[in-house]
Parts: C-alpha cells; sequence; structure tokens
C-alpha cells in the first residue's frame, strides 16, 4: 500500500506526559477509503491517538528512539494545511461551541467557520458554488436544515452535534474523525445521528471514530482496532473483533455481545437472556 493512499500511519509511536505513559510503541495503519473504528475503555489512549493525529501530540523519545507518525503520507505538516484535509468533531469542540462567542453563531455561521481563511476567499472569489451554498449543502446533508439560523448556545446537544459535523463535512475533508459523537444523546437523537453517519460513509467520507461504545460502530464500519492501556491489542475485520473474547478482555469482565437490528451491545455477562 503505498502512502498516499494512508490516512495515518504511526510507526512504535510512545507518548508520556510525565510519568504517565499514554501510548505504549503503537504501530498501525489507516488507510483512507475504509471506515475504521478505534474501541477501547476508559483511559486507554484512544483521544491520545487523535491528538497525534491532529498534530497536539507528538512522539516522546523513549531509550533514544522517536516513533514516526505520518499523516496523508507526510510527517511535516503545518496544522492549518492539515486541518483543510480532515475534518474533525471532538467533545473539547462541542463545549467550545456550546457557549460565549462561539455558542452566540448561527449554525450557518459556525458551518462557515469549518473552511480556513483561505478557502473561505477562494469559494467566495472564483468558485461557482459560493462556500455559503455549500454550507446550506452541509446543514442539509446531517439533516439540520430547520437550524439554519439558530445560534448554537440556544440547541439541544444532538442539535448542536449536527451542526458541528456539517461544519467538519463543509470542506470536503479526505476524512471524517468524530471522538466519541452520540455522547450526551438520548436514544432517538442517537439513532437519528448513527443513521445520517451510516449514510455519510455510504456516500463515500473515510470515517475514523473513536469510542467505547460498541453500538456506535456502524455497520458501515468494516474494521474495528482494539486499544487498551495505550497499546493495539487487537485489530481486523468488525466480524472477527466485535466478539465476546477479545471484548472481555479489553474491558476485564465478561461481556456477551448481543446483535439488534444492524447493531450490535455489549452486555455484561450472560445479560442477553434476559434483554
Ligand atoms: N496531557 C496529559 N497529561 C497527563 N496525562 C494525560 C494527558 N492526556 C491524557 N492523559 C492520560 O492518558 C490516558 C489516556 O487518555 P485518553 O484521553 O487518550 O483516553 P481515552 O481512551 O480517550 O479515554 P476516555 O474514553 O475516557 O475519553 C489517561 O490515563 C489520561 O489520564
Amino acid at each position: 500500500m503505498s502512502n498516499s493512499t494512508l490516512l495515518l500511519e504511526l510507526d512504535q509511536v510512545t507518548v508520556n506526559r510525565g510519568e504517565v505513559r499514554i501510548l505504549d510503541s503503537v504501530s498501525a495503519q489507516i488507510p483512507l477509503g475504509r471506515h475504521t473504528a478505534i474501541l477501547g475503555p476508559n483511559g486507554s489512549g484512544k483521544t491520545s491517538l487523535l491528538k497525534l493525529l491532529m498534530r497536539q501530540f507528538y512522539p516522546s523519545i523513549t531509550d533514544s528512539h522517536a516513533g514516526q507518525v505520518r499523516i496523508l503520507g507526510r510527517s511535516d505538516w503545518h496544522i492549518d494545511d492539515l486541518r483543510k484535509q480532515l475534518g474533525i468533531v471532538s467533545n473539547e469542540l462541542d463545549h467550545t461551541f456550546a457557549s460565549g462567542r462561539s455558542g452566540r453563531m448561527t449554525a450557518l455561521e459556525a458551518t462557515l467557520s469549518g473552511f480556513s481563511g483561505v478557502q473561505l476567499k477562494r469559494h467566495l472569489k472564483y468558485d461557482g458554488e459560493s462556500a455559503v451554498d455549500l454550507a446550506h449543502e452541509a446543514l442539509r446533508q446531517v439533516g439540520a436544515q430547520r437550524l439554519t439560523e439558530r445560534t448554537l448556545e440556544t440547541m439541544s446537544t444532538g442539535e448542536r452535534r449536527r451542526v458541528l459535523i456539517a461544519r467538519a463535512l463543509v470542506h470536503s475533508p479526505k476524512a471524517l474523525i468524530l471522538d466519541e459523537p452520540t455522547t450526551g444523546l438520548d436514544i432517538a437523537a442517537r439513532t437519528a445521528l448513527l443513521e445520517q453517519l451510516e449514510k455519510l460513509a455510504e456516500g463515500g467520507t473515510t470515517l475514523l471514530l473513536v469510542t467505547h461504545h460498541l453500538e456506535e460502530i456502524i455497520p458501515a464500519i468494516e474494521h474495528v482496532m482494539l486499544l487498551g492501556n495505550g497499546r493495539v491489542e487487537m485489530e481486523g475485520q468488525r466480524g472477527e473483533v466485535l466478539t465476546d473474547e477479545p471484548l472481555s478482555k479489553l474491558f476485564g469482565l465478561p461481556l456477551h455481545v448481543v446483535r439488534e437490528g444492524e447493531y450490535l451491545f455489549a452486555r455484561p455477562g450472560d445479560q442477553e437472556r434476559r434483554v
């Protein structure tokens, strides 16, 4: 596989913060065009792995060795250039847009802020399709047209999450990166958002999802990586990875994987008999 087709390539990457080893010699390849989930318990290093991708973390030097991080085939990126290539939705971003100055933006303004200044100028000046048209289209794609003129601070968590996904999609990124996208959503909002993500995945947007909820791993996600204690414990096709034994080992308790419609859930012990 040529490097240019890899979204992320980690080669023996260790990340330490003070005495804490957050990631421990992680090697992984995540291709563009393949929908991938990274599943692991709280504190296993999932968000830290995304921070390597977003250039918020760098590999630590251990025993005179620094691991390599390549994104879209390159190890040197200016953060602004990288942001043009990727769309990200994280809980950190959600907090930023829930209140304050960003919270006073309308859905349309927030979606437009997904363009960098340079991209915005290019779209406003040269493109047949204006940035505003593209923002309307992104809001439509996530089913948030009716929110266009509402400010983010007045929205429910689920409504705001959709707008943030529109913001992440507006500049047609090479991949959409989602950190626990359904956190804080009720069952109806969660189901609607997961269905929307399924449509985006089927439409060709590469998804990289980080989660500790099995049910967030929508059917379109074919490849799963299990992360435990800062290490890749297992990876492979969803059908082989999302099974009782590896998940019980990963979460440290007996789990049983239950299928409900197209979605998978993990139940402790033999609770499936009581469902
Ligand atoms: N800047 C930091 N300084 C010190 N420790 C950190 C830092 N960032 C993360 N950690 C620690 O690294 C470990 C992994 O954190 P991380 O946020 O990557 O886990 P996670 O798998 O995303 O967890 P969760 O599912 O709870 O969000 C945790 O023990 C966390 O406390």
